[in-house]
């Protein structure tokens, strides 16, 4: 239910997704994109018929006739959702954040035909009828003198209904980026994810004043880069939070008439029965925070040590591909460098970073201090030592830690035994450090379908309702977060 339109392309973009650095696709040319088009019909067909539904049914909503008065409209991020309806026109990217190999922009209202058909030449003349799909050129809002100067973007256009277009094209942003700005041109306004009036629930035109808390994950959602954090953001979506402070919210009032039927002072009764049980799960659910508030930023992981040590090996190792240049110099690396990745669905970013050790030299010392204070501030570190070259010391850094004793086929005797081996060199032991990080970052991932909170004010909420004992402070508390 609900986002389920969403869900069913959400499949398709991670299988196709490449989130990664060194992945990414290079322009699409006609001829890659006819080779895309053999992929679509199972695309669809992955799309089940009630989700067309409700791909119809929304566009519905963005119909005149439901549409709020142009004088209702709000302009703040707040009232985005508002926005969203404000002329009827409004175009977002439907799929995820991050790149892919497609990508897809929904165009919805009543002047979205013209708007795409003005943009657009099909490579058939056809008339374009309800869930075909057209292959051609996207040449934005020019006119058809001056098309040919113009570079145009291969696309397919899918009507979904006379007021629903989908507008399938490459997933770069520079792709997006184009497409939405020439449709804005046109009388299109661009909105956020978040204000894309999501079918949910379908039932009804003020079906788009979605809860709060479902609201919020949505727009987490639609940021999330790795099919790993969109699943808990996914769960979010579909109700595991709003749900479970709906069903607390029903105890906690069942409760009250309890109490009152008793006598007690409103309000005021002995609830210890739920309380515990209350309890334990908000803390549960503080304990995820750490992972949760996290699922639209990657996990920083520094990647430190003395000089010479294979440190830019390493991350060349982990990545796949030279980023780093590494060298038998000591001291190549003088800046901090940074890669992103993705190691077990978790968005990683990796951190090269300078030897650390004594040095006068003014540039290697600026160099130094920049590595120290990126470690200082990392989710991780990795401390690579060598058989001949120890790790640097710890000192008091909260920060936690996973030691690598690299160029391990040099070593003569044992190895500390919670001590990683790798030769970066060769890439033995890499695999093993991959599930090392994943472990240690994702140690406090929720279980699926559990409630999780996912922004700052939700942790607000349940840190209040962790040390609230009476019945009234909890329901207003619940009813906090659930409403805001
Ligand atoms: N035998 C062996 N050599 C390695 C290994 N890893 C890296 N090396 C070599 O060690 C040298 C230093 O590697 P780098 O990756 O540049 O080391 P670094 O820690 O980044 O060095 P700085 O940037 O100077 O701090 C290079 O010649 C690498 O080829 C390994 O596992 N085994
Ligand atoms: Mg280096």
């Amino acid at each position: 239910m609900g986002l389920s339109s969403w869900a069913g392309v959400f499949p398709y973009i991670s299988r196709f997704g490449v989130s990664h650095g060194s992945h990414v696709q290079p322009g699409l040319t006609p001829k890659r994109l006819m080779g895309f088009l053999p992929m679509i019909p199972a695309y669809l067909l992955r799309i089940r018929r009630k989700q067309w539904r409700q791909f119809i049914q929304l566009a519905r909503f963005v119909t005149p006739k439901t549409m709020s008065s142009k004088k209702n409209c709000g302009d703040g991020k707040a009232d985005l959702h508002a926005a969203a309806s404000c002329d009827g026109n409004v175009c977002t990217r439907l799929t995820g954040a991050g790149r892919s190999a497609i990508a897809v922009i929904g165009v919805g209202g009543p002047a979205s035909r013209a708007a795409v058909m003005q943009c657009f030449t099909a490579a058939s003349p056809r008339e374009l009828k309800s869930n075909e799909i057209r292959y051609g050129d996207w040449h934005g809002a020019v006119a058809e003198s001056s098309q040919a100067a113009i570079p145009s973007e291969s696309i397919v256009v899918i009507m979904r209904h006379e007021d629903l277009f989908e507008v399938h094209c490459h997933g770069g942003s520079a792709a997006i980026d184009r497409i939405l700005a020439d449709l804005e041109q046109v009388g299109i306004t661009p909105v956020d994810n978040a204000a894309w009036p999501h079918p949910w629930p379908i039932a009804s035109p003020d079906a788009v004043a979605r809860p709060l808390l479902i609201r919020e994950a949505t727009d987490t959602l639609t940021q999330c880069q790795t099919v790993r954090t969109a699943a808990v953001a996914m769960d979010q979506v579909r109700g595991a939070m709003h749900d479970w402070a709906v069903k607390w919210l029903g105890v906690f009032a069942a409760r009250r008439d309890a109490d009152r039927a008793a006598d007690l002072p409103l309000d005021r009764g002995a609830i210890n029965d739920h309380l515990t049980e209350f309890h334990g799960e908000v803390q549960s659910m503080l304990d995820y925070a750490s992972v949760t508030m996290r699922l639209t930023a990657p996990f920083r992981v520094v990647l430190a040590g003395r000089p010479n040590v294979g440190k830019s090996s390493l991350i060349n190792a982990i990545l796949g591909y030279d980023r780093s240049i590494a060298t038998p110099v000591a001291g190549t690396t003088r800046d901090v460098l940074h890669a992103e990745t993705i190691i077990d669905g978790l968005p990683i970013r990796l951190s090269d970073t300078a030897g650390i050790h004594d040095s006068d030299e003014s540039i290697e010392r600026e160099g130094i201090s920049r590595a120290l204070r990126e470690a200082s501030t990392a989710d991780l570190v990795l401390a690579i030592q060598t058989p001949d070259t120890p790790a640097i010391v710890k000192g008091d850094s909260q920060v936690p830690q996973i030691e690598v004793l690299n160029k391990s086929d040099l070593l003569r005797g044992s190895a500390a035994k919670d001590v990683i081996q790798t030769v970066a060199t060769t890439g033995v032991g890499i695999d093993v450090l991959l599930a090392a990080i994943a472990n240690r970052l994702a140690d406090a991932f929720p279980p699926p379908s559990a409630p999780a909170p996912l922004n700052e004010r939700q942790v607000r909420c349940l840190e209040t309702l962790r040390s609230t004992t009476e019945t009234l402070a909890l329901r207003i508390a619940l009813g906090e977060l659930v409403e805001g």
